[in-house]
């Protein structure tokens, strides 16, 4: 029997962000196909699909047109090619965000992803040593927990330390945030990776490579292309749109104008990679952020890797090159958290270091009236030697995405955090220094004699230094469309400033701000109906604005490492500050602060905007 592979290829429509298409054809060709018709923003329900299996012999010819000509799939279109390899068919629907009309000025082109490159290679070295053990998959949580033992994090906040230490030659102290991220575009990748899945246990299985390496010492590029062409064909169904819009910015690179990472995104570029590149120790081209932490400021090689390449190639296989890396790599950004936690999938995915906690919530909340609120969850994968949860990405299909990371709620630590204080406190050199920086003064004298504070107290500070403790929640970051991160924001202590912050963050824009503005009050009513948030104390959980270009804008509900389920019968109120014992954590009083503050800044821009049109008037 000839073996015969279709590749189906999906233009995502507007309503429709992300899909991941692709085809099995051995003999007998079964097409599973899925289509999301869902038009309202902030709907994720199963409803919201239509899916269909299609089952037909090797001869029967109308194959295709049956597909491309039904009106209701226009967008979807097959190619074919020879391929013996069986491809995964898996759709998926997503919430849209909400789509306005404006469009915000771009000043650079952004969309790489910046990458600590040493660390890659450590993380990836084990992974390597790992192997065997990589394609384990773990189906719901409860294998899991067998799995990893106790949270995967701590281990990975410690290797991050570890290795900071050994950095800095010795001096054997964290500085701020050091092994944090702080902004800077970028995403663990590892050297060379097949991760293989299975979900649902089905025998779907689909593999990816992604280079660590950097495109630029490709060498066949025009067989590349050719390959990356299939290869694309079962990628993640971008856009012509977006296609388009990266071929033109690749027209505004400009060397040193931004933050950027090549990766490479196919198997065999990946291969060739590795072997021409054996020195090569990092993809990174960091050229600006506005708050950029030494840890990954490791961008120095670079620049003699961009020289060499101007030498050895041309202009056109560079341009080659960065439209089709680009293509493959959205444009995926880390602005808070902690460093390590995140992968990028394939798919339109994310993958975060597993946390039994989390994962749990997320279970939960899987089948919660917030889940529309919340990014997808598809369960966990091992990779490595580590367990990640699967989280839709919610910057996949935005180009130049704008983002804020507010941190929700009254107080950042966890009740169980002071009592362990005042039992066995460990004391922790790392926040000393980060308080020390940020004032000199904070520290006690005991504390400035042992150099050292405890958790709880540096929690505890910051938030009182931040509008955590009086506005409910504090803005941990924000990425601005050109790629410059700013996180002075955490020191706001006032609701004008807060205002200030959002007009700053938003531009200004009208509709992005009523976008916003009205998700926040579609949430504040889920949340009234949301079993998971009447019983459970959310802490150190963050909401994750996001727009684009585009004028699409939502907020999303993110990080429940620190989210846990309320001893039986007791519900929290949310809207009264805490008080020792209570477990309120005033994540209410953050929402209603943020829809203040956006009601605020929607008054200030439209009063903009009419002094705007009264000007224009007045010239005419
Ligand atoms: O933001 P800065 O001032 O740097 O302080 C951080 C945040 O509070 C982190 O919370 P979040 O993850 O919610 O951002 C917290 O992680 P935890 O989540 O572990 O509490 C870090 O503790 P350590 O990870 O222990 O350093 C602490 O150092
Ligand atoms: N599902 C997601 N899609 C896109 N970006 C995400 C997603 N989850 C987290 N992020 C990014 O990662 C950052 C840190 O996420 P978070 O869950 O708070 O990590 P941590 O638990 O390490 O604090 C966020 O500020 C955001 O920029």
């Amino acid at each position: 029997m000839r073996e015969r592979c279709s590749s189906l290829t999906v233009t995502v429509l507007s309503n429709r962000w992300q899909t991941q298409v692709s085809t099995c054809v051995h003999g007998v060709v079964v097409h599973t196909y899925a289509l999301t018709l869902d038009r309202e923003m902030d709907v994720m329900t199963d409803d919201n699909y239509m899916e269909g299996m299609e089952m037909e012999t090797e001869n029967n010819p109308t194959m295709d047109t049956d597909f491309s000509s039904d009106k209701t799939y226009q967008h979807l279109t097959i190619r074919e090619g020879t391929s013996s390899s069986c491809r995964r068919v898996k759709v998926r629907s997503r919430p849209r965000l909400q789509s306005t009309k404006s469009f915000p000025p771009y000043s650079q082109c952004i969309g790489g992803l910046g990458e600590d490159g040493d660390g890659d290679d450590e993380l990836s070295q084990s992974s390597d040593v790992m192997r065997e053990d990589r394609n384990d998959v773990c189906q719901g949580t409860e294998r899991n927990i067998e799995l990893i033992p106790r949270c995967a994090r701590d281990e990975v906040k410690e290797q991050w330390r570890m290795r900071r230490k050994e950095r800095v030659g010795g001096r054997g102290e964290d500085t701020d945030g050091l092994e944090r991220w702080s902004g800077n575009r970028r995403v663990e990748e590892k050297s060379e990776c097949e991760d293989k899945e299975m979900e649902g246990g089905t025998n779907s299985k689909w593999q990816h490579c992604r280079g660590r390496n950097c495109s630029f010492e490709i060498e066949e590029v025009d067989e590349e292309r050719k390959t990356s062409s299939e290869g694309e064909n079962e990628g993640s169904g971008e856009s012509q749109e977006r296609r388009d819009g990266e071929a033109e910015e690749l027209i505004g690179i400009k060397e040193g104008s931004t933050t950027h990472q090549w990766s490479s995104p196919h198997p065999i570029l990946s291969k060739l990679l590795h072997s021409s590149s054996s020195t090569s120790s990092s993809s990174s081209i960091n050229f600006s952020s506005a708050e950029s932490d030494e840890v990954f400021s490791e961008g120095e090689d670079v620049g003699s890797k961009r020289r060499a390449f101007r030498k050895s190639r041309s202009w056109k296989t560079y341009l080659t090159m960065m439209h089709w890396s680009l293509r493959r790599q959205g444009s995926w950004v880390q602005l808070a958290g902690h460093q390590g936690n995140f992968q990028l999938s394939e798919g339109g995915e994310v993958l975060k270091l597993y946390c039994e906690v989390e994962a749990k919530c997320l279970d939960s909340l899987m089948i919660d009236a917030l889940r529309p609120f919340v990014p997808q969850y598809h369960g966990c994968v091992t990779r490595g030697e580590h367990c990640y949860i699967r989280l839709e990405d919610l910057l996949s299909g935005l180009r130049r995405p704008v983002i804020m990371d507010c941190k929700m709620g009254v107080r950042t630590y966890q009740e169980e955090e002071v009592v362990k204080t005042q039992t066995k406190a460990t004391l922790r050199s790392d926040m000393y220094q980060k308080m020390v920086k940020v004032d000199p003064s904070a520290p006690s004298v005991e504390e400035h004699e042992q150099k050292a504070v405890t958790k709880s107290r540096y929690l505890q500070w910051r938030d009182t230094t931040s509008s955590t403790s009086t506005l409910g929640f504090r803005i941990e970051g924000v990425m601005m469309e050109d790629g410059s991160v700013q996180r002075d924001f955490r020191k706001i202590l006032t609701l004008a400033k807060v205002t200030e912050a959002m007009l700053y963050f938003t531009r200004s824009q009208l509709d992005i701000l009523k976008a916003y503005h009205s998700r926040l009050l579609a949430l504040s009513e889920a949340l009234k109906n949301s079993l998971f948030f009447r019983s459970h104390e959310v802490i150190g959980s963050s909401l994750l604005f996001v727009h684009d270009h585009s004028s699409k804008a939502s907020v999303w509900m993110i990080d429940f490492g620190k989210t846990t389920p309320l001893p039986d019968r007791l519900e929290l109120r949310h809207n009264i500050p805490w008080a020792e014992g209570s477990r309120e954590d005033g994540y209410l009083i953050g929402l209603t602060s943020l829809i203040a503050s956006l009601s605020q800044a929607i008054s200030v821009a439209s009063s903009q905007q009419e002094d705007s049109c009264g000007e224009e008037q007045s010239v005419a």
